[in-house]
Formats: structure tokens, sequence, C-alpha cells
């Protein structure tokens, strides 16, 4: 059985900060399950642009409301309930227009401190940054 709390990551080296994001990393490649599950914060009025050329993301909205700019400019209403999935790499725009709290499942599954490039990707898990 694997157990891990949001109280128990915070502080530690499993809260990876962005600029515009702070990320809880509740299970990591090291786990060993196949997938890595964040529960992460959004700052209000952030726009993060993201292509996740080495992962697929899900993120199930939790808290907070905003709005998803995808590929083709078609605009998608972001509140709690809500998942959404950039299928085929696809380049997208988070607005966060209040703060915003969404869990966020990666396969790969993220190695632990990944921060985004400059195309808004996270790097391959081999050229993950260590610890
Ligand atoms: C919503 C989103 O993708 N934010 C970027 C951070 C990433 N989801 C993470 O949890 O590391």
């Amino acid at each position: 059985m694997i157990i891990h709390s949001l109280a128990e990551v915070t502080g530690t080296e499993r809260e990876v900060r962005g600029p515009l994001w702070t990320s809880r990393r509740l299970l990591l490649a090291g786990d060993g399950v196949g997938f890595s599950l964040n529960d992460t914060v959004v700052h209000a009025g952030a726009e993060l642009e993201m292509q996740y050329l080495n992962h697929v993301e899900a993120v199930y909205v939790v808290e907070g409301r905003g709005e998803l700019v995808d590929e083709t400019g078609q605009t998608h209403p972001l509140e709690p309930g809500v998942l959404y999935l950039a299928d085929a790499h696809q380049r997208h725009t988070l607005h966060a227009h209040t703060e915003f709290r969404a869990l966020c499942v990666f396969d790969p599954p993220l190695t632990g401190r990944e921060v985004h490039d400059e195309r808004g990707a996270f790097p391959p898990p081999g050229q993950a940054p260590a610890r």
C-alpha cells in the first residue's frame, strides 16, 4: 500500500514551484505505478502556455475558474469538475481567472523536479533534473 498526503509533501523536495504555479507531487516515478499525480495550484491571473511534448497530462479541476485555449483557438471554460487532456501533445494555454487548483496525472510519470522549458514542456524522464 502506498500512502502519501499533502501535509507530508508540503515544504519538501516534492513541492515544486514554477513562476506561476506550485505543484505538490504526491505520486512520482519512484512510486513505481506507471503514472504520477500532482495537486497543483496556479496563481490567479496566470497565463501558462504549455506543450507537453514528452508526456500526456490529464488535469481535473477541483477549485477555481479559468479558461483553456487549444491549438485551434477554441476556448473551453474551466471550473471544478471539469477534466481536460491535451491529446496528441497539443499546445494549449491556461488562463487562471482565480487561484486555480487541479489534480494533474502524468504519463510517463514525473520523476520529481520537472519545470517547464521554453516550449512549455517537461523534459523526458531520462533527462529530468536530479533531485
Ligand atoms: C495546470 C498545469 O499544467 N500546470 C503546470 C504544472 C503541472 N501541472 C504540474 O503539476 O507540475
